[in-house]
């Protein structure tokens, strides 16, 4: 794996010095002095079109960007991850979740072993379980057919088939799909509330079978069905695991028939592509699942062969340093104009921010430039009337990526050319924004005095020159969500080369599991608790004194 301080390369340095020369440029100057930028700064994949003309760039940004990603030695890393070299190594493990997706079948080796076959086989009792249970020929403990699936799972086991799930509605099943992660027993007691013992199955999905969480819910989740009169031995046809752990799984008390094994060369937030995306298969079928595969491979193989110039997720991960490291950006929006994939933003939480919330370089040195954007967002246009105001008008800049499918599932009146013309609004206008001059124009034909005017006119006016991506794509299918999705991951992946940081490991969450795993005791006495800090010791004896 390459290891080299980007701040230290040549390209580094002009782009420093290009900085202050861009700084000054406004977005609409660049548009008007190119009638080509359109044209040059967009690129098509497959029914999915990235516009990125309406950045803060020019050719010799782009350019210098891409000579950044080549002096950090990109090309390396893309063949390390994909040959399977162990870059995760805080871990000791390959990076190979594009295995999974690997639908031309190529032999691909981990430590000198060829993984697809195991891949496949999993794939195949995927296909058998799904379509048995989608089929209803696959029945409960009293001779029922199966209508509701819950899966249980969090972090990794539970974001991925969640917005996947909910953005690909239309393709449903029978299948009533739920899910629950949270540990507070709310999550489960309400999923639970409306539901079957006879006609409910679970997915208990976790990577290590270990997560508190996950390990509480599915106790609990195994008490209910018991509660309603159902026998150990009935257990098996209720209850499904996905996992790397088969040990735990078996201790757990489920089938081994019933194991959906992955392996540690998948991390969790990359993990929805394994079995963990059972609760997918279900959900949509087998065949729709598969197609989510394959798009997301096609993806894959653009990433992989194309050259910089024209490679998406490489494109975006540049651009997004160029706000993260030199603009000083701090936050990324993701706005997907479609309803169905409200939890696109939350996945990508998980997925960027687990991977590149890192300050410790992969010298194992304190790293002493910004990493990892917070990435947020929600759907337009429920976001226009929340906090686009601030993205419109606030004091700190805020790169967004659009996203909107050009064909809507549901064609209903004029909902759809609404919902787009607001897409296309809201990035005009970021870039555009509102002189005085034209406010002036519009308070006095709106029959404003002179005072009126003056007093008002700053308020209303826009500074414009924000910039956005607009990634419009055909229609959401499973095969442009998986694109979509793996376009995002391999982003990811490029920026964590640049920053030279390890993108797979996320060792951030371990601490406040081992404190909580300390508490925990602490909290079944009434004695008072004197072993933390004043704060920490004052609000667990609060807490003892009111339950
Ligand atoms: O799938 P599991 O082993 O239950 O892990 C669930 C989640 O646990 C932790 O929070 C990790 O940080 C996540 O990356 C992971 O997805």
């Amino acid at each position: 794996m390459p290891n080299i301080d980007f701040t230290t390369t040549n390209a580094y340095k002009y782009l420093t010095d290009h900085f202050i020369d861009i700084a000054a440029i406004d977005l609409k100057a660049l548009f008007k002095s190119d009638n080509e930028r359109f044209t040059k700064f967009s690129t098509r994949f497959e029914d999915i079109l990235v516009d990125y003309s309406k950045n803060r760039v020019t050719d010799e940004t782009v350019a210098l960007l891409i000579q950044l990603a080549r002096e950090c030695r990109l090309k390396d890393a893309v063949g390390a991850m994909f040959s399977g070299e162990k870059i995760n190594v805080t871990e000791g493990r390959q990076v190979l979740h594009t295995a999974l997706r690997n639908q031309s079948n190529t032999p691909v080796l981990a430590d000198g072993k060829d993984v697809m076959p195991e891949v496949n086989a999993v794939l195949q009792q995927m296909k058998t379980f799904s379509e048995a249970v989608i089929s209803g020929e696959w029945k409960g403990f009293t001779g029922k057919q199966i209508t509701d699936v819950v899966n249980i799972g969090i972090g990794g086991s539970d974001l991925g088939p969640v917005m996947v799930t909910e953005a690909l509605k239309p393709y449903k099943t029978r299948l009533n799909l739920h899910f629950v992660s949270n540990v507070d027993g709310t999550h489960i007691a309400e999923t639970l509330k409306g539901l079957d013992p006879e006609t409910t199955m679970f997915l208990i999905a976790s990577k290590t079978f270990t997560t508190q969480e996950t390990m509480a819910n599915a106790h609990s989740a195994r008490d209910w069905f018991l509660a309603a009169g159902a026998k150990e031995a009935d257990v098996a046809k209720h209850f499904a695991a996905l996992s790397t752990n088969s040990k735990a799984v078996e201790a757990f008390g489920i089938d081994t028939a019933n194991m959906f094994v992955f392996w540690d060369w998948v991390g969790g937030r990359y993990s929805l592509w394994s079995a963990i995306g059972l609760s997918i298969a279900l959900s949509i079928g087998f065949d729709n699942f598969e197609e989510l595969l394959s798009g997301a491979h096609a993806m894959d193989n653009h990433f992989r062969a194309t050259e910089f110039e024209q490679n998406i997720p490489v494109i975006l991960a540049l651009l997004g340093i160029w706000y993260n490291n030199f603009f000083e950006a701090e936050t990324e929006a993701i706005l997907p104009y479609d309803q169905y994939m409200h939890r696109f933003a939350a996945y990508f939480q998980q997925g960027d921010m687990e991977s590149n919330g890192k300050s410790t370089d992969r010298n194992g040195k304190a790293i002493e430039y910004q990493t990892g954007p917070i990435i947020w967002g929600e759907p337009g246009t429920n976001g226009q009337h929340a906090f686009y105001q601030l993205i419109h008008q606030g004091t700190k800049l805020i790169p967004c990526d659009f996203i909107a499918p050009a064909q809507s599932h549901n064609p209903l009146g004029e909902h759809h050319q609404m919902l787009l013309s607001n897409f296309f609004a809201q990035t005009e206008a970021l870039m555009n924004g509102k002189t005085y001059d034209v406010v002036v124009e519009e308070l006095k034909a709106a029959g404003k005095s002179e005072a009126e005017i003056e007093q008002l006119a700053p308020f209303k006016v826009f500074e414009g020159n924000r910039p956005t991506n607009s990634i419009l794509v055909k229609k959401i299918t499973p095969r442009s969500l998986g694109s979509l999705i793996a376009m995002y991951e391999h982003k990811i992946f490029v920026q964590g080369i640049i920053w030279n940081i390890y993108s797979f490991d996320q060792w951030g969450v371990e601490l406040g599991k081992q404190l909580a795993g300390k508490i925990l005791p602490e909290l079944k006495g009434d004695e008072e608790v004197s072993s933390h800090d004043a704060s920490t010791n004052g609000l667990i004896n609060a807490y003892k004194g009111w339950r």
